[in-house]
Order: C-alpha cells, then sequence, then structure tokens
C-alpha cells in the first residue's frame, strides 16, 4: 500500500516540481534527502460542519487500517526518478515567467475559496473517497458549483482510484452525467472505485451524492492511460 502511494505522491510532486522550475530543478530535488510540505487536506476553519463531521467519520474508518487517508503531499524521498526521467526528459521547455506561477490546480486557491476536499483509500476494495467542499470562487450557474469543477474534482478522484495499478496514468476519457446542481458551498461525496484493468487500460467510476445521500449530483466513467515509456508526451 505504501508503494502505490508512494507512487501517486511522487507523481504529483514531480509534476509540480517539473512544471515550476523545470527538469534540472525535478532532478536536483529528488536527489535531495528530504522534503516536508504542508498537507492541505486536513481541517482548516473553512470547512463546514458536514465536510467535519464526514472527515472524522473516515478518519475513524482508518483506525482498523481498512481505509487511509490520502494527504495531499507526500514527504518521503522518492525511489523512482528513472520513471520520470523517461516522461520527462523529452518535454518542450516552457518559458520560466510563466511556470514561476504554476501550481496543483486544486490547491490553487486560497484557504476555503476553491476545492477543499479530503481523500480516502481503501486498498481491498479499490475504492477511493472524496469529500468536497467548492467554495465560492467555483460558481458556475448563480449559485451553483460550474460543472467543470465538478469534473476537475471527478477527474482527480478517479486519478487517485488508479493508484492501486503501479505506474503512471493519464486522463484518456471522462464521460460525466448531470444529474442535479450542486448548490456552491455545500459539501458532497464522490464515491469511486476501479472496475476493470485491462493491459494498460484502467477503467473507474464514480458517483457524487449529498451527504444524506438523497441526492444523486452525477455520476461518471474514466479511462486512464498507463504511460509508455517508450513514448514521449511531446
Ligand atoms: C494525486 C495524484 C493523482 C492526481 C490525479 C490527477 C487527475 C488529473 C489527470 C489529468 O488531468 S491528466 C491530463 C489530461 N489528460 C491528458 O492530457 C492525456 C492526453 N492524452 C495522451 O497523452 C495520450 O492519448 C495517452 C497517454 C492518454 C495515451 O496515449 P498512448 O499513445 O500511450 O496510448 P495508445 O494510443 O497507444 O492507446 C493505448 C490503448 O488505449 C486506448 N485509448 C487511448 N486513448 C483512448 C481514448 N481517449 N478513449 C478510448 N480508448 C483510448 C487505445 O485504443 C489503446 O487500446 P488498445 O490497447 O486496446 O489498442
Amino acid at each position: 500500500m505504501d508503494g502505490c502511494l508512494h507512487c501517486v505522491f511522487t507523481w504529483q510532486k514531480a509534476c509540480s516540481i517539473f512544471h515550476t522550475q523545470g527538469w534540472k530543478h525535478l532532478r536536483r530535488s529528488f536527489s535531495t534527502e528530504k522534503v516536508i510540505h504542508k498537507d492541505h487536506s486536513l481541517p482548516n476553519p473553512s470547512w463546514s460542519k458536514d465536510l467535519r463531521l464526514l472527515f472524522d467519520q473516515f478518519m475513524k474508518k482508518c483506525e482498523d487500517g481498512s481505509w487511509k487517508h490520502l494527504p495531499s503531499s507526500e514527504c518521503k524521498v522518492p525511489q523512482r526518478i528513472h520513471s520520470f526521467k523517461t516522461y520527462f526528459l523529452d518535454s518542450k521547455p516552457v518559458k520560466e515567467d510563466q511556470l514561476s506561477q504554476a501550481r496543483p490546480f486544486t490547491r490553487s486557491y486560497e484557504v476555503g475559496q476553491g476545492f477543499e476536499y479530503a481523500m480516502f483509500y481503501n486498498e481491498d476494495e479499490k475504492r477511493t473517497v472524496c469529500l468536497f467542499q467548492g467554495g465560492p470562487y467555483l460558481e458556475g450557474p448563480p449559485g451553483f458549483l460550474h460543472g467543470g469543477a465538478l469534473a476537475t474534482m471527478i477527474d482527480t478522484t478517479l486519478g487517485v482510484c488508479t493508484i492501486s495499478c503501479m505506474g503512471l496514468f493519464m486522463t484518456a476519457n471522462l464521460n460525466i452525467n448531470f444529474k442535479s446542481p450542486i448548490p456552491l458551498c455545500s459539501v458532497v461525496v464522490i464515491s469511486s472505485q476501479l472496475d476493470k484493468v485491462e493491459g494498460r487500460k484502467v477503467f473507474v467510476s464514480c458517483n457524487v451524492r449529498s451527504v444524506d445521500e438523497k441526492t444523486l449530483h452525477s455520476d461518471a466513467t474514466g479511462l486512464f492511460i498507463k504511460l509508455d515509456p517508450e513514448k514521449s508526451l511531446t
């Protein structure tokens, strides 16, 4: 399990470093002994009572080891740098001044204004649950969450759901049914599962429900493809 999670966080961290500081810095960063990151997936003052309650319930489920809370960053030293080298080496350079402002999309807003969420993973059941509160900067229709913001969280949750398959993945297909709008600043539960693995293809699905589970806001399927070391991404 630790190895799987390790891979996911390594991927996330490597993407962030690569996009903000380039390949040379990525190589340097991963050769250093220890990196400390803030964990954005822990309760903060912007979290509603619903989000805190659900978070506490899932933390309780973690006590017997069946579920694991996924921190927003990883502090361990990655061992799999050779994989990223394979994928990133041929990437086209992007201007430094543009990259200096880059950051992971879902963690790019001020606390409480954008994506507030925590994720939990059940390895035996190959399930990932995301507790998500969409803040005021994510408005679509007046008073409701933007569909693209929900798509982002669905993509992220389904992406995390692929972690039981070792390797580096990218979303190839995302199919979302929007069934009921989500009131802005409310909390929803995104429940995802790994359905099938066929070679490099991982099929995942999820539903998005209100906290009381009475409202089905959305359901979705996703296809993630394991990256081929023989192919450049650019
Ligand atoms: C905490 C960390 C987790 C964070 C989660 C983050 C979630 C966010 C993830 C993203 O947003 S990723 C960014 C959005 N995605 C992309 O930009 C991907 C762009 N697409 C690509 O780079 C390539 O198309 C891709 C790497 C996905 C696949 O290219 P490949 O050349 O490696 O695959 P190939 O074309 O050989 O196809 C492999 C298989 O997949 C199938 N396939 C590929 N794309 C497909 C597609 N779109 N729909 C259906 N099938 C598809 C293809 O038919 C084939 O099936 P078979 O093996 O059965 O022949």
